[in-house]
């Protein structure tokens, strides 16, 4: 993977651009997710481990949003079920590209990995085969909150019995107190990860016309209104978390 550092934002800006997963993004991705989302690597890798349990035989597993494929590389690690294999998902031509190169990199280092498919295109517009994972980590609040009922029921439809959603999401709170302190102690997490005022304020108003996180419970009302019995949070770290949603 790439270790080249996340330096989008240090320069002042006379106009700062809404935030596009381009080719700029790319390069330095790995570097820019790992140092702003607090408990990344713990919620990819164990994505891989949580995935093996609900996988089931000659099904497809999804990673929507793919982006560099550091979700489908944790569930060929992870996942030893008969006859699955991966679909991966993004429709930013850049993102693709790369993640093509690096699964193709994981695939001269490992031997019996599950067959993964990477397609460029939007996932509102995916045409779901029977599934028994599927990721959307981190993606969902990149669509458009009007989207994502029906996308969520979408991907409900095609789940298995006995399969999952796992939906990864910044959060929003409705409590002003807990949302202001998770905010500032984020804030204090990308500091502390070296980045400084200035590339925190731009990437802040980079993201805000583009990423519109929920709460907790939106997420859970929205997740049972598209069909899911169950919704279980396993994992957060400050405003970042995951849930599982059981069909
Ligand atoms: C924050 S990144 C996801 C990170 C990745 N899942 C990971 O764990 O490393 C969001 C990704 O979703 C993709 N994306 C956003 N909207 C999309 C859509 N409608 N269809 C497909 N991909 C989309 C973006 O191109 C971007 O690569
Ligand atoms: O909320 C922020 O400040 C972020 O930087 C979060 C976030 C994300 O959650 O996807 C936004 C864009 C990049 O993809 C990396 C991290």
């Amino acid at each position: 993977m790439s270790k080249e550092p996340d330096r989008i934002f240090a320069k002042p800006l006379a106009q700062v651009p809404d935030f596009a997963f381009n080719e700029d993004v790319v390069r330095v991705f790995p570097d820019m997710i790992k140092r702003s989302v607090p408990g990344y690597p713990t919620i990819v890798e164990n994505l891989g481990v949580l995935a093996a349990q609900f996988a089931q035989p000659n099904s497809v597993l999804y990673d929507l949003g793919s982006s560099l494929g550091a979700v489908t590389q944790a569930l060929r690690r992870h996942v030893r079920t008969d006859g699955c294999r991966v679909i991966a998902v993004d429709n930013s031509a850049a993102m693709v590209e790369r993640c093509r190169e690096y699964l193709n990199g994981q695939d001269s280092m490992f031997q019996e990995l599950l067959p993964v498919e990477v397609i460029e295109g939007d996932i509102l517009a995916l045409e779901f085969h029977p599934a028994s994972v599927v990721a959307l980590n981190f993606t969902l609040q990149f669509i458009a909150p009007d989207q994502r009922t029906a996308l969520l029921s979408r991907i409900r439809q095609s789940l298995l019995p006995g399969g999952a959603l796992i939906l990864s999401e910044k959060l929003r709170f409705n409590d002003t107190e807990e949302h202001a302190l998770l905010t500032d102690l984020h804030v204090a997490f990308k500091r502390a990860n070296g980045y400084s005022e200035l590339e925190i304020a731009q990437k802040r108003s980079a993201i805000e016309n583009v990423m519109k996180p929920d709460s907790l419970e939106e997420h859970r009302e929205r997740l049972l209104a598209a069909g899911f019995s169950k919704v279980v949070p396993w994992f957060q770290c400050l405003n970042f978390a995951s849930l599982i949603a059981l069909p």
